[in-house]
């Protein structure tokens, strides 16, 4: 494994003890850490560019302008988005999701109409299509799951008697955030277009840790958050190809979005300042540029062969603890950087607590996947998940942590 461990100096937050013990940051699926380079832009942006963007004429209103603008630019290249237009800066993934709902949902979907979806969804890729499922008359399929421990990922076989020609839309993550799935996004794709069905992708749990190429996924929408890849909280995108996005109706109404309002009547801006009513996250949009730029400088392929190696790592060793149970695939090369697991005597909130008292940071719960869960036969999983900064050293003191909670257990 290519060591990335110089790179924990970059990250303030690391540097810190929890209680009497270092900290272990392993909840990097929830969010990331952010390096010095994100926040020192942050910082700057206030100390000399902060001005409201696109309509002032005056040097720090057209600083601000071009940052956010640049911003924009540069998460089109991140993504290889063919133009910038195709980028509408949101607050993450959740909101990118609920945009193409009420937006292009609204417009598009009646009786009839199909949403295809997977038992893997986070709920932020699931409840807005039960909503907009039940405005619309629409009705929601899921492509299962396969194996007791959801070890065989998606059931593919399943695939082609749920991709009808009544499918309008299918809607999937790439990387589940509670089994480390990684799923064959280019061939979802290419199997939803010979339906003729729109696909988005739920990249949340990939932007920050996989290449991604849009054109070479020929995905229709995507979405993620900048928190989860080295980015401020409050900033995500909504990646959606131009002729979708001009023809979609305008989702929130207000300054920036229109050319013309009449007292009875508006016309509105083609995309991006369509969909992005109000005054943006320009701070975000410059600290989203700026981890664009860090991880870039890595380089992602770097970054997934980590991650990779480190849930590899996690994974044999968790499977040496007594009354474990791990979700997810057995294989590890379609596995991301993360490792759900459940103890058959200590629930997940106690292991988390526990865990906690060694430095050590994890996430317990149903991690927005409660239809999953009850799918499985668990309440809670505790859910240990890695990025660039973490080393094989971590690893051992999360076994080490486990072991003695344990032994304090009777297990
Ligand atoms: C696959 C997936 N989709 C969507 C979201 C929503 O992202 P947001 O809009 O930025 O909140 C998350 C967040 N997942 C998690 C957030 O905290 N723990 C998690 O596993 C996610 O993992």
């Amino acid at each position: 494994m290519t060591s990335l461990a110089h790179t924990r100096a970059d990250f303030p937050a690391l540097n810190q003890n929890v209680g009497a013990h270092p900290l272990v940051y392993l909840d990097n699926a929830a969010t990331s850490q952010k390096p010095r380079a994100v926040i020192d832009a942050i910082s700057r942006y206030y100390e000399r560019d902060n001005s409201n963007v696109h309509r002032g004429l005056h040097a720090l209103s057209m600083r601000s302008t071009d940052g956010y603008e640049a911003a924009r630019k540069r998460t089109a290249q991140f993504i290889n988005a063919a133009d910038p237009a195709e980028i509408i800066f949101t607050r993450g993934t959740t909101e990118s999701v609920n945009l193409v709902a009420q937006s292009w949902g609204a417009a598009n979907l009646r009786a009839g109409d199909v949403i295809l979806l997977t038992e893997m969804e986070h709920h932020s890729n699931l409840v807005p299509w039960q909503q907009i499922a039940q405005r619309t008359g629409a009705t929601l399929r899921y492509v299962p799951v396969a194996g007791e421990n959801a070890q065989h990922g998606l059931d593919l076989d399943a695939l082609d008697k749920l991709l009808t020609p009544e499918v309008k839309l299918f809607a999937f993550t790439h990387i589940s955030n509670t089994l480390g799935v990684i799923n064959p996004v280019a061939e979802l794709c290419a199997r939803a277009k010979k339906v003729g069905a729109l696909t988005l992708v739920d990249a949340a749990q990939s932007i920050g840790h996989e290449p991604l190429d849009v054109r070479a996924l020929d995905c229709d929408f995507l979405a993620f958050s900048g928190h989860k890849m080295c980015g401020p909280t409050g900033i995500g995108v909504l990646y959606g190809r131009r002729a979708l996005l001009d023809a979609m109706p305008p989702w929130q109404g207000g300054g920036g979005m229109i050319t013309s309002v009449e007292y009875f009547n508006t016309t509105y801006k083609p995309s991006p300042e369509r969909y992005e009513a109000g005054t943006p996250d320009v701070s975000g949009a410059i600290g989203l540029h700026a981890a664009m730029d860090y991880l870039d400088a890595i380089g992602r392929p770097l970054i997934a062969g980590h991650d990779n190696s480190l849930a590899a790592q996690a994974r044999a060793a968790l499977a040496e603890l007594p009354g474990i149970r791990i979700l997810g695939p057995e294989q590890n090369s379609k596995r991301g950087g993360l490792v759900s697991f459940a103890f058959n005597e200590v629930h997940a909130h106690d292991v988390v607590t526990f865990a906690d008292q060694d430095g050590v940071a994890l996430r317990g719960g149903h991690h927005c996947n409660q239809p999953l869960m009850r799918k499985l036969g668990l309440s809670s999983t505790t859910r240990a998940s890695f990025y660039i900064y973490n080393t094989p050293e971590e690893i051992d003191a999360l076994i080490k942590s486990l072991h003695k909670i344990l032994k304090f257990f009777g297990s």
